[in-house]
């Protein structure tokens, strides 16, 4: 099927942009694609055309807005119209506040014997399809009131619900989310992926997400840029340590794990085992001296040691390639002693959970440092910062200014920053709120780090492994997923 019969793709590119660079190049990608605007508003209809058809729809209701975004609604409703599907278009705006091809996409509606109505005139009616054609990639800020009321009237009818381009309430280039957005089962995009689709809140409200190039995606690389990857499945398990037949423990990588204060050994445990499943060759554990016996139990392979003073782990830095600190640290007196001695420890470290609250406490740089915050935790190493920090993307990327360090925010879609680097993690839970699943995540990350790879690679492909394996571990039925669930999943991914 060619482009100009509506073709769209599950197969997502392994990059994104920022929805402004989308905006900034589409036309002159087009024109260097032998094309124009206004046949890309054609092309997009075609494709949202193909994909109602393909669902079977039979009566649809298409809400409209003011930009290109209603153009691309109108061309679809033009479309339906033509094939005898039933079609309701809700104008969210007055057509008159159209401008150029949109208003030129109206024109053809409305000569095509198609009307808009208002939402009180299709409230008390039900649809099989729900469209929002109301804002792409123009959209900022928050939500008008109408919008709002009209996504809530139909918030919970059984309609399979289409985001055009982009969910109306997430901005495309930020990730951040207005309260109400429309809360799609599938979003099809156009051209390229953005960025502000795949983070935080904004997957949930995508759903599937589709793409549809519109036969301008080759010329729109060349044009744009972007520093922001999005890797698939089969690049990053190519990332996976490879064994050697010959090789031997001592070559597999040495990570310390330091943490588990009174009382709290389960944490370090967890992590440590996981550093063991993920290929590290030896593992070694510092804990309070009265956690030892505890972290020991029934996982043989660790190597325990039960630390008082400082002098005692520093004796065990010397002996590590990797050190991972915080799981179950605490943050008392002991705590910050083992914090002080880690922090001048030059190798690589991994840091989180309250690694990360003693971090924040300083905020001094950490060179050579991953660190692992969730979004709480982001906040408080940010401190008295006065930006808006629901916008992901500059919130990671100035932890990694600040801290010198390769940052994972936790959460939807994990952000991966190592200076101007960024990767978007492909899967949907890697941080799922439960007990002990951060802890799995830094010590998967150590092992790799243990095994060679970068501290870009080994926290890519580290929240993959995670979330792959938390994913599989829920869809084993559990109630709950138990962190520990998903040692038997790492096994299988690691291969
Ligand atoms: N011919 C073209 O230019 C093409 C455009 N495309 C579509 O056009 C879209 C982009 O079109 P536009 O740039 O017109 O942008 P939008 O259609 O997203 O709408 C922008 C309009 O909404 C207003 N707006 C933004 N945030 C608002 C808020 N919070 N409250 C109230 N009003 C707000 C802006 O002032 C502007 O009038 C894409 O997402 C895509 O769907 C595609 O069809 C490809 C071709
Ligand atoms: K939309």
């Amino acid at each position: 099927m060619s482009i100009l019969q509506g073709q769209y793709t599950h197969n997502l590119p392994q990059i994104a942009y920022c929805a402004q660079e989308v905006k900034l190049h589409e036309e002159q990608a087009a024109l260097n694609s032998g094309t124009t605007l206004s046949e890309l508003m054609q092309r997009a209809g075609h494709a949202l055309f193909e994909l109602a058809r393909n669902r079977a729809v039979k009566n649809i209701l298409i809400f409209t807005g003011k930009g290109n975004n209603a153009g691309d609604g109108f061309m679809l409703a033009k479309r339906c119209l033509h094939a005898q599907i039933h079609v309701t278009v809700c104008a969210l705006f007055e057509p008159s506040l159209l401008k150029g091809d949109a208003a030129e996409a109206y024109q053809l509606f409305c000569r095509s014997g198609g009307r808009v109505v208002s939402l009180r005139s299709c409230i008390d009616h039900s649809y099989d399809a729900i469209v929002d054609a109301v804002f792409g990639t123009g959209f900022r800020g928050d939500l008008p009131e109408q919008v709002k009321e009209a996504f809530n009237h139909f918030k919970s009818s059984k309609a399979w619900k289409l985001a055009v381009d982009i969910p109306s309430g997430v901005n495309g280039t930020t990730a951040e989310v207005s309260p109400d957005s429309f809360q799609a089962d599938t979003t099809l995009t156009f051209i390229a992926l953005k960025q502000g689709m795949l983070t935080g809140n904004a997957p949930n409200l995508c759903g599937e997400l589709l793409l549809a190039d519109l036969g301008v995606a080759d010329a729109f690389a060349e044009l744009s840029h972007t520093n922001c990857c999005y890797p698939g499945g089969k690049y990053l398990r190519s990332l996976r340590p490879v064994r050697a037949a010959d090789s031997y423990k001592n070559q597999c990588g040495h990570v310390l794990l330091v943490g588990g204060g009174k009382g709290m050994a389960g944490a370090i445990r967890l992590a440590a085992e996981a550093c063991l499943r993920t290929g590290a060759g030896l593992v070694s554990v510092a804990t309070h001296p009265e956690n030892q016996s505890a972290v020991l139990h029934g996982r043989y392979e660790l190597m325990v040691h039960g630390v008082a003073i400082a002098a005692e782990l520093e004796a065990l830095l010397n002996k590590a390639d990797v050190v991972v600190i915080g799981p179950g640290l605490g943050q008392d007196a002991w705590a910050k002693k083992m914090y002080a001695a880690v922090k001048k420890y030059q190798g690589l470290v991994v840091c989180d959970a309250d690694g990360l609250n003693l971090l924040a406490q300083s905020h001094l740089p950490w060179h050579r440092a991953i660190l692992t915050p969730h979004f709480g935790e982001a906040k408080r190493l940010l401190g008295n910062s006065t930006f808006n920090t629901s916008k992901r993307f500059e919130m990671a990327e100035q932890l990694s200014a600040e801290y010198a360090a390769c940052i994972v925010l936790k959460g939807p879609g994990s952000l991966i920053v190592d200076g101007k680097r960024i990767n978007i993690n492909r899967s949907g839970c890697s941080a799922m709120a439960s007990a002990g699943m951060g802890d799995v995540l830094s010590g998967i990350i150590a092992g790799l780090l243990a095994q060679g790879l970068s501290r870009f690679e080994a926290a890519t492909l580290g929240v993959y492994i995670h979330g792959l394996a938390a994913e599989q571990a829920a869809r084993d039925g559990q109630l709950g997923t138990l962190a520990s669930d998903l040692f038997v999943h790492i096994r299988g991914i690691m291969g």
